[in-house]
């Protein structure tokens, strides 16, 4: 089953008396266990297209499904469920929550949108914590670890629930190049052992590098061959 199907897909802003027209008649299909990326200059449309794959925000028109479901008739709440139980979010700037330690900030998606007893959540934050060799880390807090390990606990974070999809907006523009070599590597090692697909947006050409597919968009099109450019 494709992870996601997108059909004559558009988004439309209305800013004022001025339509932007930021993603035009995009039609692409992502299969599972995928390695994606949304290549493209600034403006053409690539974090709109995540946003809408990651029920941020709707399309104007078009289908859209993603894991099996047709997501545009979703109201926002069942956007935000659906969001917490299938998708996961790598942010640039890691989007940890201070205040909590690397544990908790790993556990905090379960707490919110699964309701899984504290032995089970344990468990797999403790999996999680292994997998992204953050073992021994879970008692700090963001303030007490580096950039690269910042992101492998966003990655856990992204993961936990077991997500079928994870979207990754600019993931290692904040990060040395060594630094962003492990956690591009460490992404494929992810999808690899459970299956997770990745959908980039990026610049980084270490991403579109390691990318199996990569999607190219101008002013809010698909370029020809970014229909599936397998490289
Ligand atoms: N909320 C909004 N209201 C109006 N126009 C918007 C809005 N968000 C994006 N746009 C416009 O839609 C188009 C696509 O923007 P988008 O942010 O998706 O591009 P991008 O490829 O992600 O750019 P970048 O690489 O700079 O992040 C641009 O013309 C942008 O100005």
């Amino acid at each position: 089953m494709p992870v996601v199907e997108a059909k004559q897909l558009e988004k439309t802003y209305i800013a004022g008396d001025i339509a932007v027209k930021a993603i035009q008649n995009v039609s692409f299909t992502i299969e599972s266990a995928s390695f994606v990326s949304f290549v493209g200059p600034s403006g053409s449309g690539k974090s709109t297209l995540l946003n809408m794959i990651g029920c941020l925000d709707p399309p104007t028109k078009g289908s859209l499904q993603v894991v099996g479901k047709d997501i545009t008739i979703l109201t926002r709440k069942q956007a935000a469920i659906f969001r917490g139980e299938h998708i996961g979010f790598v942010f640039q700037d890691f989007n940890l929550i201070p205040v909590l330690t690397v544990f908790e900030n790993i556990e905090y998606p379960l707490l919110m949108v699964q309701n899984w007893p504290k032995k089970r959540r344990t468990e797999q934050v403790n999996t999680l914590l292994k997998a992204v060799g953050m073992a021994d880390q879970g008692h700090k807090f963001p303030s007490q670890i580096s950039g690269g390990q910042k992101q492998r606990v966003a990655v856990a974070r992204a993961l936990v629930t077991n997500a079928s999809l994870v979207l990754a907006d600019e993931p290692t523009a904040n990060l040395d190049r060594t630094t962003a070599n492990h956690i591009i590597e460490l992404m494929k090692n992810m999808r690899d052992e459970f299956g997770t697909s990745f959908i980039f947006s990026t610049h980084d050409p270490k991403i579109v590098n390691n990318a199996e597919t990569i999607f190219t968009l101008e002013d809010g099109q698909l370029l020809k061959n970014g229909g599936g450019n397998h490289v």
